[in-house]
């Protein structure tokens, strides 16, 4: 756990940067630090491991007040990603990965070893660990200074705006496999970004800091959607909020409908027996969704191929939120939302009018729990 404790920041040049800061962020979660340019966050940050000196107030790392530690043993247990990874140009990926390890005095082989490891833990293939950083994209990058800042396995992780410099699509990715990857090792994490939307996905909790780095707000991400604290909250959560909180209802109550479905390579005939003359859903051997197929479209008969299917209408995961099961029922050309079990395979589907009484239902808990 990181404590805050009345913490200040005052620069030499009289800006207030942090301003009485009380926040904690837990063990084994990620606390997201999100608010305007200028609020404090990288501030914030840097007091932690030191790279900035707090003004006033305490950082406690556990129950251990950090300004009575050793700054360079203190940083050794702190993992640090920072935006466009720092990486060091003239060093190859394993060099980069391995510094913090051969600094605490590992064996070559050793940290090579780690080297690899990691690698494959954030996702690179092995082959890249003689490249040089500029061999790489910047999404490589990125997960190279993820697997650099894991190196020596600290329980503490600090990330500044990682997934700032790559592009939405890449960055859609790198946030996905930080989900999965912070599943997997449970890191304290404090990770800083000016945006909202990323704040909500990867935070278990979410701190919005006001200029002049003062806490406006620190919660869930849903208790921050639903039950923004003040008005610069709620303008800075942003207007889609309600539909964002969705993300974060659970489904409750609501039960999946059968989907009769057919596998690819079956005949036609079969098709339009499933179907009734509408819509039907083509799976994979595997039984994962593939598309859906239009019988009233189709003429000749045949084996159902890939080319007969419409691609349009996203698919469900089993454990998703309502978001995702509105958006898979209202993108589906047959008006009902496939959705898939833990192992991919179908599970079912929803009708969009299914999913919203169930958001009706999710709402009345939310009140009803407002309210106690
Ligand atoms: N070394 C410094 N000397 C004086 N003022 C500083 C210094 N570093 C930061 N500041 C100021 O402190 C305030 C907070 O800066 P900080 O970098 O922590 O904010 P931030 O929320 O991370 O901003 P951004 O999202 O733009 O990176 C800003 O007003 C900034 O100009």
């Amino acid at each position: 756990m990181i404590r805050f404790e009345q913490v200040t920041k005052c620069y030499p040049d009289g800006t207030v940067a942090v301003d009485g800061l009380d926040l904690t962020a837990p063990s084994g979660r990620t606390t997201v630090l999100v608010g305007p340019s200028g609020c404090g966050k990288t501030t914030s940050l840097r007091m932690v491991n030191r790279l900035i000196e707090p003004s006033s107030g305490t950082i406690r790392l556990g129950e251990r007040d950090t300004a009575g530690m050793d700054p360079a043993e203190l940083r050794r247990g702190i993992g640090y990603v920072i935006q466009h990874a720092g990486l060091f140009p003239h060093r190859t990926v394993a060099d980069n990965i391995a510094a913090v390890p051969r600094l605490l005095g590992w064996t070559r082989r050793r940290a090579r070893a780690r080297a690899a490891e990691l690698l494959e833990l954030v996702g690179l293939p092995a082959s890249y660990a003689d490249r040089y950083p500029a061999q790489l994209s910047g999404g490589q990058q990125q997960r190279v200074g993820v697997a650099r800042a894991l190196a020596a396995d600290p329980p503490v992780m600090l990330m500044d705006e990682p997934f700032s410099a790559v592009d939405p699509v890449v960055r859609a990715r790198l946030q996905q496999e930080f989900l999965a990857l912070q599943r997997e090792i449970g890191k304290t994490i404090v990770f800083v970004t000016h945006d909202i939307a990323e704040a909500v996905t990867l935070g278990d909790r979410v701190a919005v800091l006001r200029v002049g780095g003062r806490l406006a707000q620190a919660a869930p991400p849903h208790e921050l959607l639903t039950r923004p604290a003040d008005d610069f909250v709620a303008d800075f959560v942003g207007r889609d909020r309600g539909y964002r909180a969705l993300d974060f209802a659970a489904p409750g109550e609501l039960e999946l409908d059968e989907e009769p479905a057919v596998v690819l390579g079956s005949e036609m005939s079969e098709a339009r027996r499933a179907a009734d003359g509408g819509w039907v859903l083509v799976v994979s051997a595997e039984r994962t969704p593939l598309g859906w197929l239009d019988t009233g479209a189709q003429r000749a008969d045949g084996e159902i191929g890939r080319e007969h299917l419409v691609l349009g209408g996203t698919v469900a995961e089993h454990g998703g939120g309502l978001r995702e099961l509105l958006d898979a029922a209202l993108s589906s050309p047959s008006g009902r939302g496939a959705v898939t079990g833990p192992d991919g395979a179908l599970a079912g589907s929803v009708t969009p009018e299914a999913v919203v009484r169930a958001i009706g239902a999710a709402r009345a808990r939310s009140a009803a729990g407002a309210a106690s």
